[in-house]
């Protein structure tokens, strides 16, 4: 399958303004595949993903998805490549004045012309899917955070998405939730045989359900594997994450450009 990736980035460099976020990122996600990006904080994983959905382009390099470069996609060629994406994002939140059921009707009701009875059962489809068939009439305050995150699921997947994009899904989430909804991304990934791109912080849990994994430190793809690769690793890099120590190659400060010491003598006088 690698000879055929979904999605391809190829020597891609990217700034906001004069800032430089990634530089010469390489990165492929086989068709079919969950693949998860992570990194610390800061380090442009979220850059990442507005890069595939063509939110921002690359000052150079090319973003290939499905064949085609997004880099260098007109404002049409941009609005139907969106509408083969699905996403679920941390702050998704449902919209709280409409039911459960509208919500995941939105899209449908927003891309297609199809018959309300039909939406109606497609409703109810990806509902199921979810595991929340029933929920149908309440409204997003009467669900948990676990159950809002699944309906947001729902309506990520109404419109049978090629790619899904999850920019950190189990952030805020009890643990049981938080499994649920890793078993259900991994499930919905292999039935519908969607690519995926994960950008997460939950080492543990990722290395469960995903195929691949990219490191990404200082803008540069800095480590990558298989989650078993990844798990019997020596780098240091990828020892740090996995076993979630607090300081390593990758620093839990702010790389302030003055020392402590500037700063309290600087406060004192
Ligand atoms: N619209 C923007 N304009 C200017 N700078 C931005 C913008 N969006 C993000 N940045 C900066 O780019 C860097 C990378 O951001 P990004 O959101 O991709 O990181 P991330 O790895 O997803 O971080 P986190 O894990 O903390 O969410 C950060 O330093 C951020 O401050």
């Amino acid at each position: 399958m690698s000879h055929d990736p979904y999605i391809e980035l190829r020597n891609v460099s990217f700034g906001y303004g004069e800032r430089q976020i990634l530089s010469n990122i390489n990165l492929r996600v086989p068709r079919g595949q969950l693949v998860a990006i992570m990194g610390g904080s800061g380090s442009g994983k979220t850059t990442l993903l507005r890069l595939i959905s063509g939110q921002v382009r690359p000052d150079s390099g090319e973003v290939w998805v499905d064949g085609k470069n997004v880099a260098t996609m007109n404002t049409r060629e941009l609005y139907a490549h969106r509408r083969k994406m699905g996403m679920l994002f941390q702050f998704g939140a449902l919209f709280t004045d409409l039911s459960v059921a509208d919500n995941v009707a939105f899209p449908l009701r927003e891309h297609t012309a199809l018959p309300e009875d039909m939406i109606r059962d497609l409703v109810t489809l990806k509902l199921s899917a979810v595991g929340l068939r029933g929920t149908q009439t309440l409204m997003p305050a009467e669900l948990s955070g676990g159950m809002a995150r699944r309906v947001a699921l729902a309506r990520a997947i109404a419109l049978d998405p090629e790619l899904m994009l999850y920019d950190e899904p189990f952030t805020g989430l009890d643990p049981i939730s938080l499994g649920v909804i890793a078993h259900l991304i991994k499930r919905l990934n292999q039935a519908l045989g969607t690519s995926a791109v994960m950008v997460t912080h939950d080492v543990q849990k990722s290395l469960e359900i995903v195929d691949y994994v990219y490191f990404v430190a200082h803008g540069e793809i800095a480590a990558e594997g298989s989650p078993e690769t990844v798990r019997h690793s020596d780098s240091p890099w990828l020892k740090q994450f996995v076993h979630g120590d607090p300081d390593g190659p990758v620093h839990f400060a702010y790389p302030a450009d003055t020392s402590l010491a500037d700063d309290l003598s600087a406060g004192a006088r």
